[in-house]
């Protein structure tokens, strides 16, 4: 039965969110895209609101001033008209001037020399104004006309006026012009309640620039030039009314809305003025409200997004794809394979390694009651997954009816397209058959075909190893060599398969007269070898007298059923100290083999 992909369900529901990620996507862009176009909207609209209270502000006040222009005027023309009627003096002349009480505005008189007069309670004030310009310009026939002064301290009442003249038409005695000082205070009480709100301005400029108000108040600015403010060189001197944005000439606001107008028959100009961002403060209000309303509906979908984006450039669902294909060749795998995840949101079950594996073990293909190797297997798979690494090893399990399975294990690292980790793919192919093949070449090319002991090539390496090891340690070691008495004779009675039989006997006879760390090796015809570690000499005569008798007592039969008598000479030597030599120790013990056959034979010899 073909198992299902363990993403399989992620990957529809990988499908699912996808739509659902766009669709939210979708969703956002609208949202904030109709919240900016919403925005923007509102925005124009408020500046509009604020441009119209601006224009009404400013055209209350130009209206205000015209209205209280002209009423001084007509008073100046009027108290012109007593002035020539009266003809007396200073104090009889004052006192044709009006008053206009409303304005507390003040009548003087300029004689020729540049003295003011002014009713003062009680009598009369006199103070020089012929040094302002206003004043100066009555003096000049070509210059005379109606004036509006820059605003000064009044040196009667202490505070700022703003003088107005006018030439007489004719001189009246020694006087030249009138005019009448307007006190700025019931101007800035007017303009105060008219400024646009909240922390709008009102100042009113004479058309040359020079500031006569302002509300609420600047004093340090009044009677100041703005001339060379870009409002006025770049708007007001262009026309008469109008709109603009620019840096505020009094307050020092970067962005500030201005409605101008000229006020109607006067060199007056009036400039209502506001702070853009203060002006906008509600809408920013309003903006930052719906902002963050926004920011809550598509913060999921943001996340969301996030988190999609980041598993996509970790590859995604193609890399896990491919990694499920690579699972699809668990038919040729034989055994199993398995994904390991670095992204674990999508196929946890995968991440529960290794899944092939633990279903061998439910199938009985492995027996997890050996626990050592197959820990050691799981051990370093995790750890070449840790490591980002690829992984191979052969281990030599059992299965459940304990039969040894050798498996071979590899584990690919999986990278992505930017490098960065994946998955661990891995297949583990059983490789009992091969293993086994190999493994009994390798016994064939060691051993002795006859007698499956040692042959003699590696006897003699293994004899090398341990004279390398017991000379390293200091450690005893001895050699025995034997050999079969008169084989040549039993060759030649009994015939070769008879003496074939014999050698197999006397190698089996042998061995078991051996411990676990020796080593018998036939090395040709009739003669064996035996490498004995940790022994000396006495103990390795002991072993060759007890197979000596062994074989005496073997007596294998013939084909024609005769017993064949068989009998052993053994040479025995042991290492002396500081020898290294293996060949040394070969050709003494071939020399007690030697005295041993020459001595009688069926004896050991021991040097
Ligand atoms: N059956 C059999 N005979 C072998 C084999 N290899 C060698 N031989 C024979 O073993 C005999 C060797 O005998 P030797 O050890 O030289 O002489 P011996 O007759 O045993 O005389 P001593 O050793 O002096 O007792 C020869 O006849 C070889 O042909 C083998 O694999 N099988």
């Amino acid at each position: 039965m073909e198992e299902a992909p363990p993403f399989a369900l992620d990957e529809a529901a990988a499908s699912t969110s996808l739509a659902l990620l766009t669709l939210g996507l979708l969703f956002s862009l609208l949202l904030w895209s109709g919240l900016g176009v919403y925005l923007y909207q509102q925005r124009d609209a408020e500046l509009t609101r604020v441009e119209e209270q601006l224009k009404r502000a400013g055209h209350a006040a130009s209206s205000e001033l015209e209205g209280q222009f002209s009423r001084l005027r007509a008073l100046l023309a009027i108290s012109e008209a007593a002035l020539h009627t009266e003809n007396a003096g200073v104090h009889a002349l004052l006192g044709t001037l009006l008053h206009d009480r409303a304005l507390a505005a003040k009548p003087l008189l300029l004689k020729r020399d540049g003295w003011a007069f002014a009713p003062d309670e009680p009598g009369i004030a006199q103070y020089f104004v012929g040094d302002r310009t206003c004043f100066r310009r009555q003096l000049d026939p070509a210059r005379r006309g109606f004036c509006v002064g820059a605003p000064m301290i009044g040196p009667l009442s202490g505070e700022w006026e703003i003088p107005l003249v006018q030439p007489l038409a004719a001189a009246v005695g020694e006087f030249v012009a009138l005019g009448v000082s307007l006190p700025q205070s019931p101007l800035l009480a007017q303009q105060d309640s008219l400024r646009p709100q909240p922390g709008g301005s009102i100042s009113v400029l004479r058309d040359d620039g020079v500031l006569l108000t302002r509300a609420p108040p600047r004093p340090e600015l009044i009677g100041r030039s703005l001339a060379g403010t870009q409002l006025y060189r770049e708007r007001i001197t262009r026309a008469p009314y109008g709109v603009a944005q620019s840096p505020g000439f009094v307050d020092g606001c970067t962005r500030c809305l201005h409605a101008f107008a000229t006020v109607e028959g006067l060199p007056l100009i009036v400039v209502a003025s506001i702070n853009v961002d203060t002006a906008l403060m509600s809408w920013r209000e309003l903006a930052l409200v719906l902002g963050l309303a926004a920011l809550l509906v598509t913060l999921p979908v943001l996340v969301a997004t996030l988190r999609y984006w980041r598993w996509y450039r970790r590859g995604g669902s193609q890399t896990e794809r491919s990694a499920w294909l690579a699972l699809q060749t668990q038919s040729i795998a034989e055994f199993g394979c398995w994904a390991l995840y670095a992204n674990t949101r999508v196929s946890p079950a995968a991440q529960r390694l290794p899944v092939a594996l633990q279903q061998a073990i439910l199938l009985g293909r492995i027996d997890d009651e050996d626990d050592e190797e197959l820990g050691r297997l799981l051990l370093e798979l995790r750890a070449a997954h840790r490591a980002e690494t690829d992984f191979d090893g052969e281990y030599r399990l059992k299965d459940a009816g304990d039969n040894i399975r050798w498996l071979q294990v590899s584990a690919r690292a999986q990278f992505d397209r930017h490098g960065r980790y994946v998955a661990q793919i891995g297949v583990a192919h059983d490789v009992t058959v091969a293993k086994q093949t190999e493994l009994e070449l390798r016994r064939l090319a060691l051993h002795d075909n006859l007698t499956g002991v040692l042959n003699r090539r590696s006897l003699i390496e293994h004899a090398g190893a341990e004279m390398a090891r017991a000379f390293r340690y200091a450690r005893p070691l001895a050699l025995i060599r034997l050999d079969l008495d008169h084989f040549k004779f039993i060759n030649d009675r009994f015939g070769h398969g008879a003496g074939d039989r014999c050698l197999h006997a006397v190698a089996v006879a042998c061995a078991a007269c051996l411990r676990d760390q020796d080593r018998l090796g036939r090395i040709g015809g009739g003669e064996f070898a035996v490498v004995l570690p940790e022994t000396g000499a006495a103990a390795a005569e002991a072993v060759a007298e007890r197979m000596r008798r062994e074989v005496r007592v073997l007596r294998p039969r013939a084909d024609d059923g005769m017993h064949i008598e068989l009998q052993l000479s053994a040479g025995v030597t042991e290492r002396n100290a500081d020898e290294a030599s293996v060949e040394a120790l070969f050709a003494r013990a071939g020399r007690q083999l030697y005295r041993a056959k020459h001595t009688g034979r069926d004896r050991v010899c021991s040097s």
